[in-house]
């Protein structure tokens, strides 16, 4: 059993990033403006003045012009798992995703990692906050990246979630997570996501090392 060490305040930290860093150009600045029209879609909503049968047929036509010059999707998977370091394909940090808010992290020399986010109306739940999946989304994710900084990975095989109180959507949410403790191929490892210094939800995963193989 190896225990982390405690987060001693006012400590210096080294912050190592853990995320992809967005590029301003190719995919990734085609992602951005892809997220900018998925909010002002639901921003939009039935009854705008908007010319929606318009938006609809651009936005085909620019479905139909990626599916003409997409190669196969298997060819893509390999692609995506080529090469080592931080994906930019997943559906929270991902630069290449635009379901991705996204998230960005970055590793702190005493064992945690943390990140902020602000999200908006596509990840509402209840009226004007965040959907309790969402908020697990992000934690599973941000304690899978807390193993992978402390050195030690695998699946996640349980998910505990604390709701607190209610996520708001708009203002910005500091998530942190860290790896507790490792014990065989058993992982432990808590998170959580707090607004204003106050935790909204707070998570802790059990994990087994052990991974999926990478398609080639
Ligand atoms: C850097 C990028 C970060 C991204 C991180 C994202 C993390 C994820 O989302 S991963 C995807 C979601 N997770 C999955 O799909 C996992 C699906 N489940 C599995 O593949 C398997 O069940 C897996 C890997 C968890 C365990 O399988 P396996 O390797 O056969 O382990 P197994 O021998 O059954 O169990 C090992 C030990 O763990 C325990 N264990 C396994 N599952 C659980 C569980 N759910 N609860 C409690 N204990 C469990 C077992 O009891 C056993 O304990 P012991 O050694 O004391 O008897």
């Amino acid at each position: 059993m190896s225990e982390k060490p405690e987060l001693v305040p006012g400590e210096t930290r080294k912050l190592e990033v853990l995320t992809a860093i967005p590029k301003n150009e190719g995919v990734d600045s085609a992602v951005a403006a892809t997220r900018r029209v998925i909010s002002a879609l639901l921003h939009a909503g039935d009854r705008t003045s908007a010319e929606m049968g318009a938006v609809a047929a651009q936005l085909n036509a620019i479905a139909d012009h990626l599916d003409e010059h997409n190669g196969p999707v298997d060819d893509r998977l390999v692609d995506m798992w080529s090469g080592e370091g931080v994906t930019r394909h997943d559906p929270i940090t991902g630069a290449e995703n635009a379901i991705a808010p996204p998230l960005h992290l970055a590793g702190r020399e005493d064992g945690s990692i943390g990140g902020v986010v602000t999200l908006g109306l596509p990840y509402q739940g209840p009226p004007g906050h965040v959907h309790g999946g969402v908020s697990a989304m992000l934690l599973d994710h941000v304690l899978g990246v807390s193993n992978a900084w402390a050195g030690t990975s695998g699946m996640t095989a349980r998910l505990t979630l604390n709701y607190h109180r209610p996520t708001p959507l708009f203002q910005e949410l500091e998530i942190t997570g860290r790896q507790m403790k490792v014990e065989g191929r058993k992982i432990w490892t808590e998170g959580v996501i707090s607004v204003d210094g106050e935790p909204c939800v707070s998570a802790e995963g059990l994990f087994i090392n052990k991974q999926v193989p990478r398609p080639r």
